[in-house]
């Protein structure tokens, strides 16, 4: 079948391997709670919920595939979408890579989702698969910043010098899901090296261009103390408009 004629299939990468180091001792971050239910099955629900989205690929900490698998079983997840779950790497770019690795050759579009961001909303998720089935080879949710941005020279010592001072405006935030034609995505991957901290970033590297979508404010990282703290008001907030 030529490329035109394949069904736009779409399939999330959910690497989940992390440990959290910056959340504090405890479980891998996935596996932390956030109103009593595991973070990875809420990042899981969040690409379910929406209907472009037929395959999760969970990309698991390394020895825990199993636990992960029985783990996820435990919880209602909408049965059209399929769910894998596949051994992680050491860093989020290996994990991913090994996400990749396990997609069916049908699958045309790739979502990259961090398990640390479980409450984005269907509606950005949605807005990333039309961007990149409308021809965007890469797509990223982002929202303005609204503190300003200072580059310093890095020590470990303070105070550090301030270089530069980037015109805000012009600056994102970027969150995921990061959306992608699935072989620009896997040719990223087969070229590009060293450390990158997202997948988009991997993609413009091989000047490939990379547009931006509007993120939203929920689709925030689970990375410290305090965004527990934050993620469980959001849960509130919801099961109290949703009649819960
Ligand atoms: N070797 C790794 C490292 C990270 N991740 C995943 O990449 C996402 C974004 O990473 P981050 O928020 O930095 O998570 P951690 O690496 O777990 O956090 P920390 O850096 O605080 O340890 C997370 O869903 C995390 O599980 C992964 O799959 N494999
Ligand atoms: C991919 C990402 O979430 C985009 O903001 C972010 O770069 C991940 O960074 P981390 O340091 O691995 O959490």
């Amino acid at each position: 079948m030529s490329d035109e004629a394949r069904p736009a299939r779409t399939a999330a990468v959910i690497p989940a391997a992390g440990r959290g180091v910056r959340l504090g001792p405890g479980a891998p971050k996935a596996l932390r709670t956030l109103g009593g239910t595991p973070m990875l099955v809420h990042a899981v629900r969040s690409m379910s919920a929406s209907r472009a989205v037929s395959l999760v690929v969970v990309v698991a900490p390394e020895d825990g595939v199993a636990d992960v698998r029985a783990m996820l079983d435990e919880y209602s997840l909408p049965e059209r979408t399929d769910v894998l779950v596949v051994p992680g790497g050491a860093t989020r770019q290996e994990s991913v890579r090994r996400g990749l690795d396990a997609l069916p050759g049908t699958i045309t579009t790739v979502l990259v989702h961090d398990a640390a961001r479980p409450l984005v909303p269907v509606d950005t998720v949605d807005a990333v698969v039309e961007a990149v089935r409308d021809g965007a080879p890469a797509v990223v949710p982002a929202l303005p910043l609204a503190d300003t941005v200072k580059e310093v020279e890095p020590r470990t010592d303070t105070p550090e010098p301030v270089v530069a001072t980037p015109e805000r405006a012009r600056l994102r935030a970027v969150q995921t899901p990061q959306g992608f034609d699935r072989d620009t995505l896997v040719r990223a991957h087969e070229t590009v090296t060293g450390e990158v901290t997202d997948d988009a970033s991997m993609v413009e590297r091989l000047g490939v261009p990379v547009v931006a979508v509007p993120g939203h404010e929920e689709a925030f990282k689970v990375t410290r103390p305090l965004d527990l703290v934050l993620a469980e008001a959001v849960l509130a907030r919801r099961r109290v408009n949703d009649g819960f």
